[in-house]
């Protein structure tokens, strides 16, 4: 008995390796299906660096380690204030094709954005329960102000893609960090609001019992709390809802940051999804880059889509970064209703950030 029973803990240890394998299959698989579209460097594609800007953190490290699976990825320059040597090190033993490279404290950090194709941003403090993503203005708008100066006169043609809270306030403190350099182009400055279209997906399918695989739907608006929303009403596959249904899946949209910082209670907030996210959304750039038709992902970008000037939406991907800026469908009442109720906040958010360079 005690025989047959260890031989069945070894065959299951057995299978729980084999399905790491295949897991890790997967995420090689998806992250290389760019490769065949977009051009894999490998086999003449073309160089692309990308730096990682608080790459010692929380979402940095396995956001580093998603760009260094990246075929995409020719060059990976890791900045943190401290600690990236040894993230660098520990990297740089994947074998994959990524050449990586660690750049710790100011005085490293153009050496890192030089030659960048393509530069992200997850640098800055995380919430803590009972916070708002606005209370980590303070710390982060001042630390995404420094960055993006150093972009602006190491790189100023990158795309930029930043992550940092509150992304409401801290992409148009990009902007204007930009407009006064002079090298500003809103083609190429996006915040990232992948995680909120991850979510919606995974919180959509498993309500409707479907696989997650096929989901999509757009979220627009900005990223937080009622700014966020998702237009369920344009999900595929496309499946009946009640209104309470589609109430509760917002909220919980809406909430999902808030979800995990309680979660992690006090240990800081979303960092492994995120940095899935963030590795979805800089592959689509970089596909965008390397001429890939038909890239599309939502974005919080410059925006003339409504009377907002800083909007998420889908936004088609292109060689010179944003291609085009996609209007926001037939929205439903419920929506309509939601889009006007964001629009005084956000509005407020993105005056601060303004407000924050020009002072
Ligand atoms: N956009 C989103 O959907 C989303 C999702 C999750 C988290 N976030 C935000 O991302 C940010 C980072 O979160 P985290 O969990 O990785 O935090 P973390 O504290 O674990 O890591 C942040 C890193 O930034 C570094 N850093 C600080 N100042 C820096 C500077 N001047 N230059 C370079 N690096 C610097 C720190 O040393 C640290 O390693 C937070 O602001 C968080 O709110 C955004
Ligand atoms: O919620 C946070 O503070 C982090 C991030 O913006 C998220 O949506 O998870």
């Amino acid at each position: 008995m005690a025989r047959a029973l260890s031989f069945t803990a070894g065959q299951l240890f057995l299978r729980q390796q084999a399905m790491h394998v295949v897991c890790w299959r997967q995420i090689h698989r998806c992250m290389s299906q760019g490769s065949s579209r977009g051009g894999s460097p490998g086999k003449g594609g073309p160089k692309r660096k990308v730096a990682v800007l608080g790459a010692a953190g929380g979402i940095g490290q396995p956001l580093g380690l998603l760009m260094k699976l990246s075929p995409l990825v020719t060059d990976l320059a890791l900045f943190d204030i401290a600690g990236t040597p040894g993230v660098a090190c520990d990297l740089s033993h994947v074998n994959t094709q990524a050449k990586v490279e660690g750049f710790a404290g100011d005085g490293e950090l153009g050496k890192a954005l030089t030659g960048c194709d393509l530069v992200i941003i997850p640098a800055g403090v995380p919430r803590k329960p009972g916070m708002t993503r606005d209370d980590l203005f303070k710390i982060n708008a001042g630390i995404v102000k420094n960055l993006c100066k150093a972009i602006a006169e190491h790189c100023p043609k990158a795309l930029v893609n930043i992550i940092s809270n509150p992304v409401n306030s801290t992409v148009p403190i990009a902007a204007e960090v930009f407009k006064q350099a002079g090298t500003y182009d809103k083609a190429k400055l996006f915040g990232v609001t992948t995680l909120d279209v991850v979510r919606a997906r995974t919180f959509y399918a498993a309500k409707k019992g479907i696989p997650v695989e096929g989901v999509d739907l757009p979220v627009v608006g900005g990223h937080a709390g009622i700014t966020i929303l998702p237009l369920f009403s344009q999900a595929t596959p496309k499946m009946d809802m009640t209104e309470k249904e589609i109430d509760t899946l917002t909220k919980r949209t809406q909430d999902g940051g808030t979800e995990v910082v309680q979660a992690k209670a006090g240990k800081g907030s979303a960092t492994l999804s995120m940095a899935y996210a963030g590795a979805l959304f800089a592959e689509a750039c970089l596909k965008g880059l390397n001429g890939q038709k038909n890239v599309i992902e939502c974005s919080y970008v410059e925006s003339t889509i409504t009377d907002i000037p800083f909007f998420s939406s889908k936004v088609r991907l292109g060689p010179k970064g944003i291609a085009e800026v996609l209007g926001l469908g037939k929205l439903t009442a419920y929506e309509k209703k939601a889009l006007d109720a964001m629009a005084k906040e956000l509005k407020a958010s993105i005056r601060n950030g303004i407000e924050f360079v020009k002072k």
